[in-house]
């Protein structure tokens, strides 16, 4: 490893923001995957992969000795501080170069070996099949068909093999239509609301320019109309500011021009790019890295980030694109400039809320090898896995993790899994550990044949599926509605996400958060109730076969059975054991699935969308319905 200046350095002190008195001091050492900085008094060892470090910082030498600043992508920031000024620039210079690898040959998903027991590399990478998710959503041969036009990515680079299009759709009509689209990333199907056939669609933008049009691509989008027998129109979401879309068409893009697209409404969502989301987060990440702030302080400097804002604006384009199928029976296309972005955030957050199976542990993981993955989120770029150019860096899927998790918040039995699940999927994009995430489409990941020569984190995660269980999770949440979900989106509905971004920041602090509390007591209540219900069995048991000893006269004196006894007396105590705590959290969770259910209008509206007869009434739903989103946004 020619990267490495130096492989151990003694006298080094790991310096603790929130608590400047603690003199946590030790030895450094740099491997060829991770930094690991070792304090015999303290535990655990901290180990850092390369690849979850974004920047690394020489400060200014002063009497202490010489500090070195490490910022991580997982919010975690290091201050190190140096006996020897040599000592602080070896490191400096090795991590320089150890934290750009060039190619996926360096990133330590090659030579990751799982600890303890072995198991097969395979595990995990085969658990989405596009035909299989498609027909999981009972989406119809008669109106929507397979279409292999994309085989060996010859259409569309970027897009996964395997497409789903309108039956009428000719392989001629989307030839034409992905050359309008930019960068080939044509219309086609990303999910299906099986219960009013409406059909959610993805795209990038059309290369409209000042008045380009294409007849296929205007055929296509009829095409997607005609299959949905519902109603007569579909939507447009531009998921971009009209701004924003307009400075597009300068570049020969832009958006359609309805005059040539009938039956279509269009609706702008203002969701900012990417450069903005950086620069969100650069702000963000400054407010969390200083400890001097007061409360007053650090929510004043979090609104000026925009950050909420931001997360805010996402969920609430989701939010419209799932209305928009479920009360207006509408077929919908959203796109962006690319439909990598944006789009991959609001189709698989709005398929998120119509589908409950995407709010279990593998339904979620589904949602993400489809929308994120096949579709060709640029993960390498997006989260700078290789030496990359920071305009093309930014928090697109750590947004799209927050937004599960705001919506975690406001409906807590819905989800199978629980905010630990979220954060390890954020973390091991950015660790390079798994080679899921590497490369930018579906077509790298082949190329570089990651599911033979690479583990996958689905395949990890499994083998530990407790750790990521909500204990609150009901299966049949919602049933009545099919446990469709619509998150509210007022500001104060919108919160910082501290088990995210401060994780780090009070890391030895040992109070157990309010949230952390309940859910253990709600776990252990759980628990209890099913010991409880185990052992009224064996109590039933027991008693039948005493009531046949007494039958028999064969009632059993032997000493052996004196543990039957005390069991018994040990049931008898359990059973009539204060059952209080477990009444009060279920009292209480009662009462947040009522104030987290529907609104009463949203409700009757939901119920109307989806009654069996289904046969809604398109104009009076869309009269009803204030969507609170206006063309200009
Ligand atoms: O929309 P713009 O202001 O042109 O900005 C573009 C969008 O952010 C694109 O992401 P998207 O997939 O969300 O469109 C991104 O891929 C491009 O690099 C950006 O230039």
């Amino acid at each position: 490893m020619d990267y490495l200046q130096t492989t151990k350095v003694d006298k080094v002190t790991l310096k603790d923001r929130f608590n400047p008195s603690f003199e946590n001091n030790g030895t450094l050492h740099l491997t060829a995957t991770h930094l690991i900085f070792i304090n015999p008094a303290v535990n655990p060892e901290l180990w850092l992969s390369y690849s979850h470090i974004a920047t690394v910082e020489k400060q200014q030498i002063s009497i202490k000795g010489a500090p070195l600043k490490i910022v991580c992508k997982d919010f975690r920031v290091l201050n190190f501080v140096f006996y020897k000024e040599r000592d602080c620039q070896d490191v400096y210079v090795s991590l320089q170069n150890l934290t750009k690898p060039v190619n996926y040959a360096e990133l330590h998903a090659f030579t990751y070996e799982p600890p303890g027991s072995k198991w097969p590399r395979s595990d995990g990478w085969n658990i989405f099949e596009f035909e299989a998710e498609m027909t999981r959503l009972e989406v119809p041969s008669d109106l929507w068909r397979k279409t292999d036009i994309n085989k060996d990515y010859k259409l569309c680079p970027t897009y996964p093999e395997v497409l789903y299009v309108p039956a009428t759709a000719t392989e001629e009509t989307l030839t034409g239509s992905a050359s309008f689209r930019s960068r080939g990333r044509l219309p086609v199907l990303t999910y299906y609301h099986k219960y009013n056939k409406t059909a959610l669609c993805r795209s990038s933008q059309p290369l409209t320019g000042m008045r380009g049009r294409s007849v296929d691509d205007e055929q296509l989008l009829q095409a997607v109309i005609q299959s949905n027998p519902k109603s007569p129109v579909m939507y447009i979401v531009d998921t971009r500011p009209k701004i924003n879309a307009m400075a597009n068409k300068a570049a020969g893009k832009g958006y359609e021009n309805l005059d040539n697209y009938p039956n279509v409404l269009y609706r702008f969502r203002g969701i900012q790019n990417i450069h903005v989301m950086r620069e969100s987060l650069q702000k963000l990440s400054e407010v969390i890295e200083n400890p001097a702030l007061n409360a007053g302080e650090f929510f004043d400097s979090l609104d000026s980030s925009s950050w909420l804002k931001h997360i805010r604006s996402v969920i609430d384009t989701s939010r419209f694109i799932a209305l928009a199928m479920l009360m207006d029976n509408a077929s919908v296309l959203c796109h962006c400039s690319d439909g990598w972005d944006r789009t991959a955030q609001t189709c698989a957050l709005a398929s998120l809320f119509l589908d409950p199976y995407y709010r279990t542990i593998k339904g979620y993981q589904i949602l993400i090898e489809k929308d994120w993955l096949a579709f060709g989120h640029k993960f390498n770029c997006r989260c700078g896995l290789l030496r990359r150019e920071n305009r093309e860096v930014s928090p697109v899927f750590t947004q799209f993790i927050d937004c599960t998790w705001q919506i975690m918040q406001q409906f807590p039995f819905a989800f199978e899994f629980n905010e630990q699940f979220l954060l390890t999927i954020h973390d091991h994009v950015y660790s390079c550990q798994f080679g899921n995430f590497l490369g930018n489409c579906q077509q790298d990941r082949r190329k570089e044949s990651l599911s033979e020569k690479t583990y996958s984190l689905w395949g990890y995660m499994c083998k530990q599926l407790a750790t990521y269980l909500n204990p609150y999770y009901d299966p049949n949440f919602n049933a009545d509605k099919r446990g469709i979900i619509i998150p509210l989106i007022n500001p104060q509905c919108i919160r910082f996400w501290s088990g995210m971004y401060n994780r780090h920041a009070f890391a030895h602090s040992k109070s157990e958060t309010i949230e952390d509390r309940a859910t253990r007591i709600y776990a252990d209540n759980k628990k209890l109730e099913k010991e409880i219900s185990a052992i009224s069995e064996e109590i039933a048991l027991l008693e039948n076969k005493s009531a046949e000893g007494q039958v028999n006269g064969s009632i059993c004196e032997n000493p052996e059975d004196e543990d039957e006894n005390s069991n018994l007396q040990l049931n008898h105590d359990l059973k009539t054991m204060d059952s209080s705590t477990t009444e009060i959290d279920v009292q209480q969770a009662t009462e947040i699935v009522d104030s987290n259910t529907l609104s009463e209008f949203e409700q009757l509206a939901v119920q109307d969308s989806i009654s069996d007869g289904n046969e809604v009434k398109n104009t009076e739903m869309t009269k009803d319905v204030n969507y609170t989103i206006s063309d200009e946004a």
